[in-house]
């Protein structure tokens, strides 16, 4: 006997579509009427209340479309708009409508006015869409509904299916009660509580699983779809209070996202860091080799910051980690805190400010010089350097600047061929070498004591940079006149108490690592990193990577992607197209990047495949990670 095939039975509104479509359409016939808000609201509570079965759907049905006041050439305008209102999920996974065709059935207690029209572009045809009818009077006003149709009657839905009779499993898929009666009363034999576009609690208590969207339904089922893993699937883990925009941005594409506010120690991050195919981090977070064991699932670290220092890089890359940071995103901010902070200093406003606040009057000008014609040696001629170089000449300073990379000097900037040649001839020192450990201690004693009697230092760079010590000493005997220090050695994971040997000296700025924390840097940052994370996930993009082969990809749409990360030893590429020739795969595209260590190819394919190819795949030799993307 031939087992009959599992049937689907979609809901319309708020599942095949993002929207309620009689509220779209209360706001075309409404347009224009002052009191617009409030009838909207009122429909949108009708309904609301006949969806969570809290008042007789015909109530409901009829109250709003006394409410509507619409006509027929309204109806046109809304189909236009449905059109740009399909859910994304379902927009995504038209190939699934289309070799489904005939087991897909939309049942709905919206309008085959509308409904018709939109899912005929899914291949669900007019005969197996259930809905309701309006009625219209000779003028084409909508007055009515056909009262005769079960859909129009409280928990129609159920008596449609009975009606409908159908055989094989049945799946419900929609986002309310009224969808999740058909499995209560035993005519469905599943019900999927579909959240992409509104959650609603009562549907989802009762359903046998919850899909945030229409990936993930067909992930479960194993159905054929557009992304071979759903992305409510990939779980990003954000840390040390990255900005709320980037839990959001990353949320609205459809991954589990979870933001903590503080950095975790080494132990704790190992826990938290297993299942976790994301992990975001600014510069206090360690990502140890010791972590990155723990993380049987890493795909990618997101430094929401300028340095990756705090990254293992070399064991992220053997583990085909990609990670990415913000280089630009915050360098304004550290600019114009330097800026500041230099005029702070050369005027004494900090002493000036502390005796006030304690309650001491001492107006002078001991101490206090302006910062025009005044020399500032700038170390390390970056992008924060240079940027701030051009300011600094704005208000009328000498810059100098030595580098170990040969850098063009901007303006009249000039270039200091020795520390010491810059250490000797600046009033103020301004610290934006990058964070690699060599730099430690790269300002000790011997240094300080090549500045000039009486020089200010800033350091915004990292703390570990300048040996505390030996500061310490200098601005206790005054060979030193004043600093202003962003960073330190040893900073806490978290805001609370903190103790530094700098506390309490003459003319001393001190600021919890502040210099990129700015609404505007943050807000940047996480918008910046968050769409390369999603660019790696979704097509495999890895331009910027801070420590992986980058490959920049043109966009496809019809074919199948697959991602293989690879010791780069030789002969990889043949032995990958060997197993993909012997599962007669035709390439449409093939992208290769490589560096020391590692290789990274893209394959594009252009049709069905065996799913053998992918354990193959796999077990070529020196593969560190394989994915298929779509
Ligand atoms: N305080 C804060 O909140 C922030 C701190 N930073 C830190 O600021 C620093 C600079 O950032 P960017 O300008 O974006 O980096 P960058 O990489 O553009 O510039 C760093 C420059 O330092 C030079 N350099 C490295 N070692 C040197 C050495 N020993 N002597 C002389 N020059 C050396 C490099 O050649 C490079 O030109 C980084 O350490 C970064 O982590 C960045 C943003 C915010
Ligand atoms: O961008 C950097 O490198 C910084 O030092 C800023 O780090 P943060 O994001 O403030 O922890």
């Amino acid at each position: 006997m031939v087992q009959a095939g599992r049937k689907y039975v979609f809901d319309f509104d708020s599942t095949l579509t993002r929207v309620e479509a009689l509220d779209v359409l209360a706001e075309i016939t409404l347009n224009g009427n002052s009191n617009k808000e409030e009838i909207i609201r009122e429909i949108q509570e009708i309904t609301n209340l006949g969806i969570d079965g809290d008042i007789s759907f015909t109530e409901s049905l009829e109250r709003r479309i006394k409410l509507l006041n619409a006509h027929k050439s309204d109806l046109e305008v809304l189909v236009d708009q449905l059109r740009d209102k399909i859910s994304r999920s379902i927009e995504s996974n038209k190939e699934f409508f289309e070799a489904y065709s005939d087991d897909i059935y939309v049942i709905s207690c919206g309008f085959k006015e509308f409904i018709d029209p939109i899912v005929k572009e899914y291949n669900i045809p007019e005969h197996r869409v259930y809905a309701n009818t309006f009625k219209f009077d000779e003028d084409g006003k909508i007055i009515g509904f056909d009262e005769a149709n079960v859909l129009a009657t409280h928990n129609g839905k159920i008596a449609c299916l009975k009606n409908l009779d159908l055989e094989g499993e049945v799946q419900v898929i929609g986002d309310g009660y009224s969808d999740y009666v058909m499995r209560e009363a035993g005519i469905a034999d599943k019900f999927f509580a579909y959240t992409e576009n509104v959650h609603r609690e009562k549907a989802a208590k009762n359903a046998d699983y919850i899909t945030p969207n229409l990936d993930e339904f067909l992930f479960v089922n194993k159905l054929p779809r557009k992304i071979s893993y759903p992305k409510n699937r990939i779980k990003i883990l954000l840390l040390e209070n990255v900005h709320s925009d980037a839990f959001e941005n990353l949320s609205k594409e459809g991954f589990s996202v979870e933001l903590l506010k503080s950095s975790l120690p080494e132990e704790e991050l190992i826990e938290k860091v297993k299942g976790v195919h994301v992990l975001g981090i600014r510069s206090k977070t360690q990502v140890t080799q010791k972590v990155l064991d723990a993380a049987d699932k890493l795909m990618a670290v997101g430094a929401f910051c300028i340095g990756t220092t705090q990254i293992d890089l070399e064991a992220c890359k053997k583990k085909g980690v990609v990670v990415f940071n913000a280089p630009y995103s915050n360098t304004r901010s550290v600019v114009e805190l330097a800026i500041g902070e230099i005029i702070m200093l050369m005027r004494s406003i900090f002493p000036r400010s502390t005796e006030i606040h304690g309650g001491q009057w001492n107006k002078t000008a001991a101490n206090s010089k302006e910062v025009r014609g005044k020399n500032l040696g700038i170390v390390g001629y970056g992008n924060i350097g240079k940027q701030l170089s051009v300011l600094a000449e704005a208000i009328g300073m000498r810059v100098y600047y030595y580098d170990v990379a040969d850098q063009l000097a901007l303006g009249n900037a000039i270039k200091c061929n020795t520390l010491e040649d810059l250490l000797n001839v600046s009033d103020v020192v301004t610290l934006h070498i990058d964070d690699s450990k060599t730099n430690k201690n790269f300002i000790g004693e011997r240094e300080i004591n090549q500045m000039k009697d009486g020089a200010m230092l800033v350091n915004l760079s990292r703390g570990f940079i300048v040996d505390i010590e030996a500061l310490v000493k200098a601005l206790k005997s005054g060979k030193i006149a004043g600093a202003a220090i962003d960073v330190f050695p040893e900073e806490p994971g978290s805001n609370g108490d903190f103790h530094t040997e700098l506390q309490g000296l003459q003319n001393v700025i001190l600021t919890p690592h502040i210099g990129g924390s700015t609404e505007e840097a943050q807000r940047d940052i996480a918008d910046f990193v968050p769409n390369k994370i999603m660019d790696y996930i979704n097509s495999g993009n890895t331009v910027d990577a801070v420590n992986f082969p980058n490959i920049r990809l043109p966009k496809q749409n019809t074919s199948h992607r697959f991602l293989h990360i690879h010791k780069n030893v030789p002969g990889i590429m043949a032995k990958i197209n060997k197993v993909l020739a012997r599962y007669d795969m035709n390439i449409t595209g093939q992208y290769l990047s490589t560096d020391n260590e590692v290789g990274y190819v893209i394959s594009d394919l252009d049709k069905e495949y065996n799913k053998e190819v992918i354990k193959e795949l796999k077990k070529i030799d020196n593969t560190i990670k394989f994915r298929v993307l779509y």
